[in-house]
């Protein structure tokens, strides 16, 4: 492909006399095909046979290409014949050809060249898919002379600019695509032949509405659109605003017993949110010669536990895919976990869920629930494309358990129960502890990361699957190595918003009505892997492309395929993991995947729910939650005396601080008491120092209102985005999903300056802490300082009295503990 202006060989009459005649031909077989009958059309099998220019043959031969896929076969002869499409097929089937092909045939049949412009638009949701389907675009258009540009965000669009108006085909984010349309001088669409979205449903959803929108008003109605995604909209609004002119619908695998490919061996397990952490760890410390991509909910925790996983050194290398990073690093990532070939973890947001092509990926692990099923289905086909094999494992809680598997069943995606191996479960949580103490930054990030965790969580739309008021808070930071969790304004929300909805509920169950999530009748059951549709060629598998989709149409599909669930159209159990290692570290329920596998464990039942839902218990939750836990962070670590006996940390420091080294030989009857009896003095000081603080706090609140009061009405207003965000600026600043329910920027929440200002207050005195800490540990005099310090509270047998203790002195005691510990 040159560059507009390249020029042709000296070959060029020779060449154009020879084009001029293939290209009568192609159009006369080309005008036969349209008219035949679609049953009776031979279709191709090579890409040999098929009605295209010589120079596309050459292309796919040099890249490899000879045989056609399922969705090749089916897709590339009526969008070679002009026809509007509506591609769906299983992830890794081979769709980018199936629309890469029509669109250097058009061209060619068109004798397009550099003085015609803009003739094709193909339009990707990230830019690391944009960047792949160009790379596909060069290798299978080398002999065309069609110039061809990358239009993504993260360059300099000054130098966009300068070519832009010269390429006839560009492979675009819609972001980047519009801010040329605004912004560059003669930017003209008006000639437009082919427009091409890629994961055609995640570019018309919400996140990308705007933009989408006002990229479509600039271009002619008059044009050939094709639209391609594993798992495709239907929704007849969206074909209305494409214009879609007699679209024809290409599900390929739409009869088959599986949405996903048939080589992909899924599974899910559940555990708690604070043994997440141990999960992953334990997962590469087994997996080590593995290419696993890992998918968290937003770009904190990719950022936290990439920066705190490579410092604990899990023996295998570890990269990160966000959207926050800088594009440079971005793309030398993509490229890096392209090429490696084994033994490679890549920690990503949904950035890299749709249409990336990593080769040789071993595993895919949802560390966090997905969306919803379509976005499952993508993420999960990372691996086991085309050809290939894979793993997939999908982490739930046991509040998102029922919900998730109840629609992954409904849309037959064969995904079955795992459990995990407790001998190999290997503890990060102390290693995680000791890093955030030595590193406070670190330790910002970790809460940042906790705190964007949760709110992603409560910002999902289904509350039957995304609860965040069930969710262990405090032990999901101490997971992460925290002692403490911010401190956030939504979860207070939430319960409310709860409370709200289970006020109705009974109103609703008073009337005799039951809602959806209360449907006793919740699956328990798992599907297993099927066998493969004959059908199929080159091991590929069939797949209900639709799947999971959102709209009504989908309703009918989600309700013939519980249909199909009850008829037991499923197959034979899937074959377990294959590997020793994963044999080791997760149990798989090979025996039916009946109702037990699945059930939740009656302990978890009672802690996650219905019954354990009610608003009252969650207000009540919520607040002990909410609550300092300055006893508990320092119950949940013990320190052990000279005889290796685990004490509690106020017992070690009653004996060692308080009442001096001789009181460290008091009888053990006599220290229990004492430390009962202190133990009683700071619960009382720690309920009156409570109480003052909520004094102060309403206080303050009161001189804020009253301050609000003086003011201007008019306050600071919410500056929406000026759509020339790039792509990111339709995607969730977070999640890297689509931006349906956009966060504020800042994780903890705070709407007013005077809350923004009372958290940087707490973010100073956070700052001080961990100095302090830092200074406690590294300073060896410091013992002594400390207890020069302490004595303030000491009573007069010897004993330590809290009841005198100042918070600060509270606080300096449990710093002290955690010091010890750390030594
Ligand atoms: N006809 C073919 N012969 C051999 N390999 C092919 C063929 N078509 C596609 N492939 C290869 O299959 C892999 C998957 O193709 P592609 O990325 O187009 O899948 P996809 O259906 O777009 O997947 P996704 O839904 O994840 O975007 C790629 O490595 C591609 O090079």
């Amino acid at each position: 492909m040159k560059r507009p202006g390249g020029g042709l060989g000296k070959s060029q009459p020779k060449r154009t006399k020879r084009e001029a005649d293939e290209v009568s031909s192609l159009e006369s077989q080309l005008g036969e095909a349209a008219g035949a009958p679609a049953d009776s059309q031979d279709v191709a099998k090579r890409f040999d046979d098929l009605p295209i220019s010589e120079y596309t043959k050459e292309g796919l031969r040099e890249a490899g290409f000879t045989r056609l896929t399922a969705v090749q076969r089916a897709a590339l002869l009526p969008a070679l014949c002009g026809r509007d499409l509506l591609g769906a097929a299983k992830t890794g089937s081979g769709k980018t050809l199936a629309f890469l092909i029509p669109v250097l045939e058009v061209l060619y049949r068109r004798r397009w060249s550099s003085m015609d412009g803009l003739g094709a638009l193909i339009i990707s949701p990230t830019r690391e898919l944009a960047l792949q389907i160009f790379d596909e675009l060069r290798k299978v258009g080398k002999q065309h002379q069609f110039s061809a540009g990358l239009l993504i965000g993260g360059k300099q669009v000054k130098a966009e600019q300068q070519h832009v108006n010269g390429m006839n085909m560009l492979v675009c984010t819609p972001g980047r695509l519009l801010q040329h349309m605004d912004e560059t001088p003669g930017f003209d669409c008006s000639q437009l032949q082919v427009l091409v979205l890629d994961e055609a449903d995640r570019i018309l959803d919400m996140g990308f509405a705007q933009t989408v929108n006002a990229i479509i008003d600039n271009l002619p109605e008059e044009r050939q659109t094709l639209l391609f995604s594993a798992t495709q909209t239907k929704s007849v609004k969206d074909l209305v605003r494409l214009s879609l002119q007699d679209p024809q619908y290409i599900a390929v695998h739409a009869e088959a017993s599986a949405p996903t490919p048939l080589k992909l061996q899924q599974a899910f397990l559940v555990c708690s949110l604070e043994e997440k952490v141990d999960m992953l760890w334990s997962f590469l410390k087994t997996h080590l010669k593995s290419k696993v991509i890992v998918f968290m909910s937003t770009c904190k925790q990719v950022r936290f536990f990439h920066e705190a996983f490579k410092r604990l050194r899990p023996g295998v290398p570890l990269r990160c895919l966000h959207g926050k990073m800088k594009q440079m690093k971005r793309m030398a990532v993509f490229y890096d976990f392209c090429e490696a070939k084994t033994g490679m973890a890549l920690f990503a947001t949904d950035i890299a869920a749709r249409g990336l092509d990593f080769p040789t990926v071993d595993w895919v692990l949802q560390m966090d629930c997905p969306e919803d099923v379509p976005a499952y289905i993508h993420r999960a086909g990372r691996t086991a494309r085309f050809v290939s094999g894979g793993h997939g494992l999908l982490m739930l809680l046991p509040s998102e358990q029922a919900g998730m598997v109840e629609a992954l069943k409904a849309a037959n995606v064969p995904v079955k129960s795992t459990r995990l191996n407790p001998a190999s479960l290997q503890s990060a949580t102390s290693a995680m502890q000791a890093l955030l103490s030595k590193h406070p930054e670190l330790k910002e990030l970790g809460e940042k990361a906790c705190a964007a965790y949760l709110r992603s969580v409560f910002l999902q739309p289904n509350k039957a699957v995304f609860d965040v008021t069930l969710l262990p808070v405090a032990e999901f930071g101490l997971s992460m190595g925290l002692s403490s969790v911010p401190q956030l304004r939504f979860m207070r929300q939430a319960a409310r918003q709860k409370q709200a909805g289970s006020k109705s509920r009974t109103t609703l169950s008073m009337h005799g009505q039951t809602r959806p999530e209360e449907a006793p009748d919740i699956a328990h059951a798992m599907v297993t892997d099927s066998p493969q549709d004959p059908a199929m060629p080159e091991g590929e598998a069939a797949t209900n492309g639709d799947a999971g989709d959102k709209d009504q149409h989908s309703l009918h599909d989600l309700a013939a395929a519980r249909a199909a669930m009850a008829d037991g159209v499923d197959g034979p159990a899937c074959q377990s993991a294959s590997d020793a290692e994963d044999e080791e570290l997760f149990r798989v329920h090979k025996s039916g995947f009946g109702a037990a596998e699945t059930v939740a464990e009656p302990d978890e039942q009672s802690t996650h729910g219905p019954a354990a839902a009610s608003a009252s218990d969650a207000q009540r939750k919520r607040k002990k939650r909410m609550r300092i836990k300055l006893k508990d962070a320092a119950a949940n670590r013990k320190v052990f005396d000279e005889e290796g006996s685990a004490l509690d940390p106020f017992e070690m420091l009653a004996r060692e601080e308080a009442m001096g080294k001789a009181a460290a030989d008091l009888p053990e009857t006599e220290a229990a008491a004492r430390f009962a009896q202190a133990a009683v003095a700071l619960k009382r000081k720690d309920a009156d120092d409570r109480a003052a603080v909520q004094a102060l706090k309403r206080q303050k609140k009161a001189a804020r209102k009253a301050k609000a009061q003086g003011q201007d009405e008019d306050g600071p207003g919410i500056q929406l985005g000026s759509g020339l965000g790039l792509e990111e600026g339709s995607c969730d600043d977070e999640t890297d999903r689509p931006s349906r329910h956009r966060p504020s920027s800042d994780d903890e929440d705070h709407a007013d300056p005077a809350e923004a200002e009372a958290a940087r207050q707490a973010a100073a005195r956070r700052l001080k802490l961990a100095a302090k800490e830092r200074k406690l540990r590294s300073d060896p005099a410091h013992a002594g300082m400390k207890a020069a310090r302490i004595p303030s509270g000491l009573s007069g047998n010897g004993g330590l009295d809290v009841g005198t203790l100042t918070l600060a002195d509270q606080e300096a005691i449990a710093l002290r503990i955690l010091g010890a510990q750390a030594r």
